[in-house]
């Protein structure tokens, strides 16, 4: 049977909380890593479902690792590119950051691999990415329906041509996984990657440049155009991993309701942007102070409660949900807008919201991209479905601050990229 958690009434937190690596990064550093020249010393990994995807599949690509006891230092022993073991059945769970990048560096590497993840991943498109790699000359099928994993890579060598065509209006992870895979395929001019239509989360593909950066490679942008160089990646030595921010979007909301409460390990100085998601807070009038590596909120100092925004938020994806979870708690509706790409995550995000904030008494609307909720009269108590996804069972426990108990239903979800969730929400909290 599954598990249900009891969160009590936050009427207050206080202090300060450090918070894990950040899931983007590490997987990042991972991979790039495991595609260097050289040993690269990967601190503050983020020891989570996500980055076990990742590492298990650089293992079983034959990619050395030292690890240290709790799993947060890594030393990782380059291959340059060319993946020792040629033959793989990769899984990678639910993790998207891992499942897109591999695809993109495994369909030109030579060998023959299954990619595959757990039933949801089979929900999640994975065709532009396919398409742009196919494009290029590369032979990967799916096994099961057409444009969702299990998808299956044959050996391809080199690509046609020096430009690629993708689409950025579903997931930013497909550029990303291209353009993190295209230093060591491109031709000696260089390949130039074209986005056809909208980018969304694009400060997710400004991160994988300047983490390409690290590792010796230079991305050059243009209106239209990613320009990247054929080269190697070298390894920078040692890495150190930034803490995670969306993780950080639960304190640093949960102190604009009931704090003050200082974050730390991500600052103003953040290369995360998921980190913008404190000036959504601002807007909402809660105070915000930063330093370069810890955030600090408080509630607003002119008024009991924060009040509701209307906004776009496709550029903070993740931390968007929070704002959705803490619009019950604010004067005056909420309306999110840009947020199309919810559907096609962890669970369709929207839906879920929909169904589990008017629970607590909320009116929620929603359409295909944007969800509008107005708080309700009185805050109910409610038990919370969280549909496997991580920052649900996050965000929905955020309610508690409105002065009710709130029960979430498998809580060890959170697994995915913050394990120790609730327990560090409970040394903050003051009883
Ligand atoms: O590149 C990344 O690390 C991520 C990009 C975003 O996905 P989309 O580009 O699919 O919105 C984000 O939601 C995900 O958690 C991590
Ligand atoms: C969308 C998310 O994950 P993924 O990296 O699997 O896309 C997420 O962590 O909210």
């Amino acid at each position: 049977m599954n598990e249900c958690l009891r969160v009590s009434p936050i009427s207050a937190v206080r202090g300060s909380v450090s918070l894990p690596g950040s899931k983007s990064i590490s997987n990042r550093a991972l991979l790039l890593s495991a595609l260097s020249d050289g040993v690269t010393e990967v601190r503050n990994l983020l020891v989570a479902e996500d980055t076990e995807m990742m590492l298990g599949a650089l293992r079983g690509l034959g990619v050395g690792f030292e690890q240290n006891e709790d799993g947060m230092i890594v030393k990782v022993t380059g291959c340059g590119g060319a993946f020792p073991v040629k033959k793989a059945d990769l899984f990678l769970g639910n993790a998207g950051t891992a499942m897109r990048p591999l695809a993109s560096s495994l369909a030109f590497s030579g060998g023959e691999y299954t990619l595959d993840g757990v039933a949801r991943m089979r929900e999640r498109p994975i065709a532009h990415l396919v398409e742009a790699l196919n494009a290029l000359g590369a032979k990967i099928s799916y096994l099961n329906e057409a444009g969702f994993p299990p998808i299956k890579i044959e050996p391809a060598f080199h690509i046609r041509g020096n430009l690629a065509h993708i689409r950025g209006d579903v997931s930013s992870q497909f550029l990303s996984g291209l353009l993190m895979a295209a230093p060591l395929l491109a031709p000696e001019e260089g390949l130039r990657i074209r986005v056809d239509g909208e980018l969304i989360s694009s400060p997710y593909v400004s991160l994988t440049c300047r983490l390409m950066e690290k590792f010796g490679v230079t991305v050059k942008t243009t209106e239209k155009d990613f320009l990247v160089p054929r080269a190697r990646y070298k390894s920078p030595g040692v890495f150190e991993v930034e803490a995670d921010a969306s993780s950080a979007s639960y304190f640093l909301a949960l102190g604009a309701l009931v704090g003050p409460l200082k974050v730390e390990g991500v600052g103003q100085d953040s290369v995360q942007g998921d980190a913008a998601f404190v000036e959504y807070l601002a807007k909402m009038g809660a105070s915000v102070t930063r330093g370069e590596n810890w955030i600090k909120t408080a509630p607003n100092p002119y008024a009991k409660k924060l009040h509701g925004i209307d906004a776009d938020v496709r550029t903070i994806p993740d931390a968007a949900m929070t704002l959705a979870a803490i619009a019950p708690m604010c004067d005056g509706e909420t309306t999110l807008r840009g947020i199309g790409s919810w559907r096609v995550k962890e669970t369709d995000r929207i839906a879920a919201m929909e169904k589990e904030l008017s629970k607590v008494g909320c009116k929620v609307e929603s359409g295909e991209d944007w969800i509008r909720i107005t708080p309700p009269e009185k805050l109910q108590s409610a038990t919370f479905d969280t549909y496997k996804d991580h920052r649900m069972a996050m965000c929905m426990s955020l309610i508690a601050a409105g002065g009710v108990p709130v029960f979430i239903n498998d809580p060890k979800c959170v697994a995915k990229t913050f394990p120790d969730y609730f327990t560090r929400l409970s040394t903050v909290v003051e009883n």
